[in-house]
């Protein structure tokens, strides 16, 4: 049974699930180095935002198949090198889209209206009404930085309660702004004239400290900031400063540049700033959302399915899977042909797709084209996640093209493989939507069902070969399953594709080569 560590709190739903397929150990306490020690007897890991997947813990997780974030961000994985490990990383889009926002929203009322520090107040003995006079967020700009699932939200309920709207985000239109209400502007413009700022995209490279002492000092002095989305995209000594000087508002943080906040001088700026400890994911709503949409993927990817929302590879929903899974298998089966038939270092891949494979996402189709072609050479090291990496590491140049009209089949797969040691080509469909064929080998026509081992040779059309191979595979004990010939023309040049029982022993493709009129010969393992 394969065995699952959570290494974060997740909600109970997510754990029955696991548990149906895995040995699930629970354990929330591991340092950095115990979750090194013990990860190389785990097949998957679950978790949240507390625990840091290092290079040290990929590098140490010998077995493990799939990293499972209960939440959106996953900033706290290593995912270029779990990418390259062949380790699938998969999160909860939506999970938790509502309660960041709705968190958001909170954040930007309360602090409108000193809620914590009145709170504070009262509880303390003190009855003080005037110093906490609050302002109206009704007719107020918001100004919305990251206008995706979470900032879309905020941005809806806003306008419902009477706000103007700008947007920053250089990936969506102005017509998705247009249709939330807001204006799509450049971020300096934002910065000048929102009343409220909200933070709602990733932490990367260009976002981190995209609120820097720079552009607080653009910012309006009357300014409320919120930061729901990642520590780090503001600069939290600028922050403090700006709220210590006054020259801003005040803001309202979830999130820190390191967390658990440590000793930082924001705890210090009481009714300035209002400050929760990463709660925006944490409804119970949310947590039983995310852990249940988790733990199936992990659930289903140690039972050999695919992820439905893999961070590092193209994820499909179920009944894209359903109808691609053949022509997935049709691309692997020939990528894996052709790369032997190359044989050598393949310097490029060309996949020509035909018919109805070649409209929609063609993106899974081609890495399942790479994956075959390399996995020869690297065996179970590579898979869907990390075949287009090991390709590009490589060298291996790949070249797609489409053509949706030509309709021989329903669809056709043609891969021409180019490399050291010269060029080859395949091309397969699929009888019955199902059933792969190889219909053209080097441009050889042909009808061939793949099978485990096989012999290909290029020989001249003329009488006797095809006895000579039978009786030399017999004098090896070699059995022929079945047999192909393809010619373009009579008596010129033709392939013969055989399917056999039982792998080529050692040394009789040599003594296939000495028969007079082969060309050439091959031998594929698929
Ligand atoms: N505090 C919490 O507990 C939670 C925090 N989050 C965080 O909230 C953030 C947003 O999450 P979602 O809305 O679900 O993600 P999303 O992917 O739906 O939206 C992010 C948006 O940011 C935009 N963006 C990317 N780079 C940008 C840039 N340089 N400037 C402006 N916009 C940019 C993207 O185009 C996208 O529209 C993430 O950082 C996520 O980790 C999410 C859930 C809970
Ligand atoms: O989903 C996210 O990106 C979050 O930040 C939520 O974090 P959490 O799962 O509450 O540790």
């Amino acid at each position: 049974m394969p065995k699952v560590l959570v290494s974060d709190p997740v909600d109970q739903a997510g754990l029955d699930i696991l548990s149906q397929v895995a040995q699930v150990d629970v354990n929330t306490s591991l340092s950095p180095e115990e979750l090194v020690a013990a990860i190389g007897d785990y097949d998957a890991l679950m978790i949240r935002s507390g625990t840091k997947v290092t290079k040290a813990v990929i590098d140490a997780g010998q077995n493990l198949k799939i990293i499972g974030r209960a939440g959106v961000g996953v900033d706290n994985v290593d995912v270029p090198e779990a990418t390259r490990r062949g380790i699938v990383v998969v999160n909860s889009p939506e999970g938790n889209t509502i309660a960041a926002a709705e968190h958001a929203l909170a954040m930007m009322m309360s602090m409108s209206r000193y809620i914590p520090s009145a709170d504070r107040s009262v509880k303390s003995g003190e009855w003080k009404r005037k110093d906490f006079t609050g302002v109206e967020i009704y007719k107020k700009t918001l100004g919305v930085v990251g206008l995706g699932k979470i900032g879309s939200h905020v941005a809806t309920v806003a306008r419902a309660m009477g706000m103007k709207l700008l947007a920053y985000d250089p990936f969506i239109s102005a017509e998705r702004a247009e249709q939330l209400g807001c204006r799509l502007v450049e971020l300096d413009l934002l910065f000048r004239e929102a009343d409220y700022i909200t933070l709602h995209l990733p932490k990367t490279p260009e976002t981190t400290h995209l609120v820097n002492e720079e552009a607080l000092a653009t910012m309006k002095p009357t300014v409320r900031i919120i930061n729901c989305a990642r520590g780090g995209i503001i600069d939290e000594a600028a922050l403090a400063k700006a709220l210590r000087e006054g020259t801003i508002g005040g803001a309202a943080l979830d999130v820190y540049e390191s967390e658990p906040l440590g000793d930082s001088e924001l705890r210090e700026l009481d009714k300035a700033i209002i400050l929760t400890p990463h709660l925006g994911a944490s409804t119970e709503e949310a947590q039983v959302n995310v852990a249940i949409d988790v733990a199936e993927q992990i659930r289903d990817v140690l039972l050999g399915l695919p992820a439905r929302s893999a961070v590092n590879i193209p994820g499909l929903r179920p009944e894209v899977m359903q109808k691609l899974r053949p022509y997935l298998q049709l691309a692997e089966t020939l990528g894996n042909l052709v790369g032997q038939l190359a044989g050598g270092r393949v310097q490029e891949l060309t996949v020509r797709l035909q018919g109805d494979i070649a409209g929609g996402d063609t993106q899974p189709i081609m890495v399942a084209a790479l994956k075959g072609l390399l996995s020869h050479a690297l065996q179970e090291r590579v898979n869907y996640v990390n075949a287009s990496i090991e390709a590009k590491e490589r060298g291996i140049h790949v070249i797609e093209t489409r053509d949706a009209d030509i309709r021989d089949y329903t669809g056709s797969l043609n891969l021409s493989a180019k490399g050291s040691l010269g060029e080859h080509s395949v091309t397969g469909v699929l009888l019955g939507g199902s059933e792969i064929r190889v219909t053209d080998i080097d441009e050889f026509p042909i009808n061939v069902p793949p099978t485990q081992h096989m012999l290909f040779t290029l020989h001249r059309d003329m009488p006797g070969i095809i006895g000579k191979i039978g009786s030399l595979l017999g004098s090896f004990n070699v059995n022929i399953a079945s047999m192909q010939v393809g010619r373009k023309i009579v008596r010129g040049d033709a392939v013969m594709a055989l399917s056999l029982d039982d792998p080529l022993p050692e040394g009789i493709l040599d003594e296939i080569l000495k028969v007079p009129g082969i060309r050439d010969a091959y031998t594929v393992n698929l």
